[in-house]
Formats: C-alpha cells, structure tokens, sequence
C-alpha cells in the first residue's frame, strides 16, 4: 500500500504532538515533513520528546511543500496562521486537514471556492472528538423543540479564540432549524459589560478559561417547566485523534471543502 506523505504544522503543540504520534504510528502514513516557527533546517528529533523522528523542520510552508512530496498538510497552529497555511496548501495541490479554529465565515467561502478551483479536498473540524459531533448533533436536534438556548464552553487558559471553535458550530447548527430569537428579557442591562456572554442569532455563548481544564461544552435549553442539558468533555488530546485520522481518510476521497466532521460521521 503507499503510504501517505503528511506535513505537520505546529508540531511541539498540545495537539501537534498527539497528532505526530498518530502519524508516526499509523500504517500506511508518513510523516514527510513539519512546519515550526522554531528550528528551521534542523529535525523534529532536536526537540525533546521526539526521539528518534528524524523528520525535517521547515519555518517557510512554501519551502516545504516545494521540498516534500506531501499530500496532506495537517493543520494544529493558531488563527493568525491557520489560514495562511491552509491556502498554501490548497495552492501547492496539498489537501488540508485543519483542526485550527479561529475561521471566520469569509475565510470558509474563500477556501471553498479554492478547494473547488483547485479539485481539491479539504477539511475543517472546529473538533475531531466523535462525542464532540453527537452532542452538536443531539444539539441541533433539540434546537428543532427548544428556541431558547445558552452555550456555555469550558477550556484550559492558554487558549486563544473565544468563543471557541466547536462553540461557534453549535450556534451555526442548532440556527439551522432554530426561529430566529433575541433571547431574555426584551429590557435586560448588562450591569458589567459581556455578562450574557456573545450573542450569535439570539442565543448566548459563555466562554470559561481555567487552568486544569482540558476541552468541554454544555448546551443548556430551556423551556416552561424544563431543561435540557446536554454536555461533552474531552479529558486528553487523545480524544480527537481518531476523528484526524477520519479526517485525513476523508481529505484524500473528496474534492470539496467538508467543514465539520458531522458531515462525514452519519
Ligand atoms: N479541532 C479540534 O478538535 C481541536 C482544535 N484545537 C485547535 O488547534 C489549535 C492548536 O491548539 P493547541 O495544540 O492546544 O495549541 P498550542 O498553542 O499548544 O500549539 C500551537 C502550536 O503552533 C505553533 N505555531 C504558532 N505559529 C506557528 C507558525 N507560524 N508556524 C508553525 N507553527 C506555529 C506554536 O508554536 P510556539 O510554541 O512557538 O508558540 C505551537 O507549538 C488551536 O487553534 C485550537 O483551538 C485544539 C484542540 C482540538
Ligand atoms: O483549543 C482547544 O483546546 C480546543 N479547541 C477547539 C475549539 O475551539 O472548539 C476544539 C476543542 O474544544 C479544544
């Protein structure tokens, strides 16, 4: 079987290095190269806790595709470079599997539109953790029997988008059958400025940041006389890796733009 030659930007990450052990130790993968803003010219191996992966470190994305036969570029850096790394990708016939947040809407429509220029696939899973996508799921599915709603997601603080990723897919999923609603009282005053959180269509998102979290989201419904929580957590970056793993299998068979693994898992 030929192996797949994969690049990984933002190897030394919380996830980056969850995803190049799964690389490193899934069949019919290759880890090709890694893109790093550290370490340019050097190998993954001069990194502690790489023992062994002497793969080749490129700063330039450019200089790395022109030097590797890659076809997939997995994506785990920040919203200020996401994009950027994605569309170099899609320019140099690599197809991006990109867990990176942070994507406005435009930035979705142009890589659509890039992705089908190009006959290229591509994916973009705001989370990779398969009870992640149920509980959106089971979400939107609520959100057919419920207008009022509340997000509220809870993340380690180092992260640097809020609302997250996963949060912001919920709000898009659950407007798709949702009436449209400004929820709350008509006359409600934030005593502090962002107490009721950010407000996408009508509905509030609350973002905690505290050390010892990891990745969680409950989606809270109500209506007269009852609520409907429904929660997720993910206890370790193990918990996304077999949704990467769909991703890249994915990324290879399609030639479209695929944003959000619920898309995929039936
Ligand atoms: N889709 C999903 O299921 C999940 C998505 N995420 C998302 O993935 C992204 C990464 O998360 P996480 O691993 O926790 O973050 P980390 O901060 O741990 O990792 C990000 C890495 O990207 C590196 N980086 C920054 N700029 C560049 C650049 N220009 N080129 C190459 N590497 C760069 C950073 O380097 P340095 O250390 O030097 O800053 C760092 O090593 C976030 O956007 C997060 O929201 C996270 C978990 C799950
Ligand atoms: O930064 C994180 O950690 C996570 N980011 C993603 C998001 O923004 O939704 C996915 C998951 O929640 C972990």
């Amino acid at each position: 079987m030929e192996k797949v030659n994969i690049v990984i930007a933002g190897p030394r990450g919380r996830m980056g290095r969850e995803a190049v052990k799964l690389v490193h130790e899934t069949e019919n993968y290759h880890l090709a190269a890694v893109v790093d803003r550290k370490n340019d010219g050097g190998l993954l191996s001069d990194f502690d806790g790489f023992l062994g992966l002497d793969v080749p470190v490129y700063s330039n994305i450019e200089e790395c595709f022109q030097k590797t036969d890659a076809n997939i570029l997995i994506d785990l850096t920040t919203p200020a470079v996401g994009m950027f790394h994605t569309k170099t990708a899609l320019t140099y016939g690599v197809r991006p599997v990109v867990g990176t947040t942070g994507f406005t809407k435009e930035d979705l429509k142009e890589l659509e539109n890039l992705c089908k220029e190009k006959g290229l696939g591509c994916v973009i899973a705001p989370n990779f953790a398969v009870g992640a996508i149920l509980m959106m799921k089971f979400a939107q599915l609520a959100g057919k029997y419920f207008d009022d709603v509340e997000i509220i997601e809870l993340h380690h603080d180092q992260k640097l988008d809020a609302p997250s990723g996963t949060a912001v897919k919920t709000a898009e999923l659950i407007a798709e059958v949702r009436e449209s609603k400004q929820q709350g009282h008509p006359q409600e005053e934030e005593v502090i400025p962002g107490a009721r959180g950010a407000n996408y269509d009508g509905m509030h998102i609350h973002s905690v940041r505290l050390p010892g979290l990891i990745a969680h989201q409950q989606v809270m419904f109500g209506s007269a006389g009852q609520t409907l929580t429904i929660r997720h957590d993910s206890y370790n970056r193990a918990s996304f890796m077999s949704g990467v793993k769909l991703a890249v299998d994915t990324a290879l068979k399609v030639d479209t733009l695929v944003y959000g693994l619920e898309n995929i898992i039936e």
